[in-house]
């Protein structure tokens, strides 16, 4: 009989800890253990202040861990440099950070940090899918509104194809349209792309319509790490129960 190969994860982590800054508590969270694969759909869910944010950036390299294991590819982070691991690893921040240059120049941005050649094509039906076909890329990007800079970010992120795409609240300032429209075009992407994408989100219809897998972040680690079903269907603990039910979650809900 054929052996079959196990699959690498393209994200590991074990271990992982962050330091509190204040008094309150040592670590922010610790004992953070998982991994990702090609095409997991995770939700990143919890109270607020658990550090959900935080794990993102530290798992983009924007922030950096105290201790842990942290590998891209069975290679640890630190032989990894951090331009290098963004080309795999994309992120699209809770506030789109754009430079003050034309919405063009934006869309450019990481195809020039990183000398890879940029595809107008794709960005042209990336923006169409997102609801922004007709926007004047030559305007400046600071004149765009909340919503539209989100936009203009994630499809920035999209242009570079990441392995994994980390997704900070991305339909937080959106209406419900282009909040349906970002949806299903992620949808399509990781079907297509393989790609694997962590959503942190307090909407938890949308955690549940979006993922395949939940980490929920509560007690200072990630307590859970379970599929979706399961962790909506049947609260695994009080913690859980208690969550699902302040956000109107309830089991017979
Ligand atoms: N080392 C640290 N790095 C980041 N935040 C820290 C740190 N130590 C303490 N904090 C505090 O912990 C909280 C972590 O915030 P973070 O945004 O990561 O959590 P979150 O679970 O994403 O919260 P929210 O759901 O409100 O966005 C913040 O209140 C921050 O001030």
């Amino acid at each position: 009989m054929k052996e079959s190969i196990p699959l690498q994860p393209i994200l590991r982590v074990e271990n992982l800890r962050k330091k509190y800054v204040g008094l309150d508590r040592p670590w922010l969270f610790e004992q953070v253990t998982t991994d990702v694969y090609p095409n997991d759909r995770i939700a990143l869910i919890g109270v607020s202040g658990q550090g959900k944010s935080t794990l993102l950036r530290i798992l983009s390299r924007l922030d950096k861990h105290d201790d842990g294991v942290l590998e891209y590819s069975g290679v640890s982070y630190e032989q990894v440099d951090p331009r290098e691991w963004r080309t795999h690893i994309g992120y699209v921040a809770q506030q789109a950070v754009m430079i003050e240059e034309t919405v063009d120049d934006n869309l450019r941005l990481y195809s020039s940090l990183h000398q890879k050649t940029y595809n107008e094509e794709l960005a042209h039906l990336l923006l169409e899918k997102v609801g922004l076909s007709t926007l004047d890329l030559t305007q400046n990007a600071k004149s765009l509104s909340g919503g539209e800079k989100q936009r203009i970010a994630l499809v920035r992120s999209l242009l570079m194809q990441p392995e994994v795409l980390l997704l900070d609240e991305i339909t937080a300032s959106l209406d419900q349209g282009s909040k349906k429209r970002v949806e299903e075009l992620l949808h399509d992407w990781a079907d297509t792309h393989q790609t694997a994408m962590i959503w942190v989100t307090h909407d938890l219809e949308q955690a549940r319509q979006v993922s395949n897998r939940v980490w929920f972040m509560a007690q200072g680690t990630l307590l859970h790490d379970q599929g979706s079903t399961e962790f909506f269907k049947y609260p695994a603990d009080d913690e859980v129960a208690r969550f699902l039910n302040a956000a109107g979650e309830g089991r017979n809900i």
